[in-house]
């Protein structure tokens, strides 16, 4: 074995099943909600996303590592996952941009890596029952323990900073974010101040922010009882956009609900519809919630995207309100980038509001 020390492991489900394979990683031991997503490149992002903290993450793609890690795709400071399981390994990586292995990479923050799984049996599995938590190990006969940490606290900065910009001020409430996102944002011109996922109102408006963004983020949605109570203040007041998460915790503020998806949407290739154009997107995605269609006050509310593998929703936007959201990423990385143009519109929009306001005034 080419990448050290590796022996028998096993990833237990909930439900009793358990998969075997090699224990590769230094550490041999993780517990956490198994998701798979079928993005056949982008692992080094994926595992740096913080939404999936408190995940073991299956990759569908049957070979994993063969491009290794650089130094420009993190899309935060380290691996979130709790583990991480694949096909086979690929030990020789082979990229002008790898600067290490992805063991390596991974074994340095302790992420427990199972290997030689059939991760086709084991997505079948996690389709048709839904997703189980699940416990990588090297003994079949550990229990599986459940993890009460706050992931938000987490994974959120632990203190507020700036990210200067010369266009309006933003308000960026951090519940995990992508780096991929501040850096569209910053580079559409917002002055970005970025607050941690408690932030209040009172801390909020000592900026005086010209709009309010909530980013991607790990958990269910009804657990961000700060955010979703900060964005009930500023709706009708600033502009305001989500992805992903901040798109569910939207929803919530506007009263809708959001329920837990079977077993999500997870991977590079996701079709959108875009109903206010009729355009078609393909979009990369990670989430397990989604907003509940039928709790949308459709005198208030647009759908303005659907999924086009199972209807569900992908995007709201308020019929009077500077309000909208969008569940997928468009910030792709990995993925497409058919839809980066968000950032643009929502750029637009917070223009239109300051110069209103501003005109207002004088
Ligand atoms: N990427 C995200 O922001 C994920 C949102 C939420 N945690 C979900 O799984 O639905």
């Amino acid at each position: 074995m080419k990448w050290g020390f590796s022996m028998k492991g096993y990833l237990k489900l909930e439900d009793g099943s358990i998969f075997e394979g090699k224990l590769i990683s230094k550490n041999k031991k993780g517990y956490g909600e198994v998701v798979f997503t079928t993005g056949m490149t982008g692992y080094q992002e994926a595992i740096t996303d913080p939404s999936y903290a408190g995940q073991i993450v299956v990759m569908t793609y049957p070979l994993i590592g063969n491009y290794g890690i650089n130094k420009y795709d993190f899309q935060s400071e380290k691996p979130h996952i709790r583990g991480f399981v694949i096909r086979e390994y690929c030990d020789k990586p082979s990229n002008f941009q790898s600067e290490k292995s992805l063991l390596s990479y991974l074994d340095e923050h302790n992420i427990p890596v199972l290997s030689g799984v059939d991760t086709r049996a084991l997505t079948k599995k996690l389709r048709e029952n839904g997703t189980m938590r699940g416990i990588i190990t090297s003994n079949a006969d550990d229990n599986i323990e459940f993890d009460q940490t706050n992931l938000l606290e987490e994974v959120s900065t632990k203190r507020s900073y700036r990210i200067a910009g010369i266009g309006p001020k933003l308000a960026f409430i951090d519940l995990g974010t992508k780096k991929s996102i501040l850096k569209m944002l910053n580079s559409v011109g917002f002055d970005i101040y970025v607050f941690p996922y408690n932030a209040s109102y009172d801390d909020v408006m000592q900026i005086n922010p010209d709009a309010i963004f909530l980013s991607n983020g790990p958990g269910d949605p009804k657990d961000a009882v700060y955010a979703i109570e900060l964005t009930k203040h500023f709706i009708g007041i600033k502009p305001v956009l989500g992805i992903c998460l901040g798109h569910q915790i939207i929803a919530l503020a506007l009263g809708c609900n959001t329920v837990k998806m079977k077993f999500g949407h997870r991977g590079a290739n996701q079709p959108v519809k875009d109903l206010l154009t009729n355009k078609d997107y393909i979009t990369s995605q990670n989430h397990g919630y989604a907003v509940e269609e039928e709790s949308i006050d459709k005198d208030k509310i647009t759908v303005t995207h659907i999924n086009l593998n199972d209807g569900t929703v992908e995007g709201i936007m308020h019929k009077f309100l500077p309000v909208f959201s969008v569940q997928y990423h468009p910030e792709a990385c990995p993925g497409p980038r058919d839809s980066t143009d968000i950032f643009d519109k929502f750029m637009d929009i917070v223009m239109v509001y300051k110069r209103r306001s501003y005109f207002a005034e004088v």
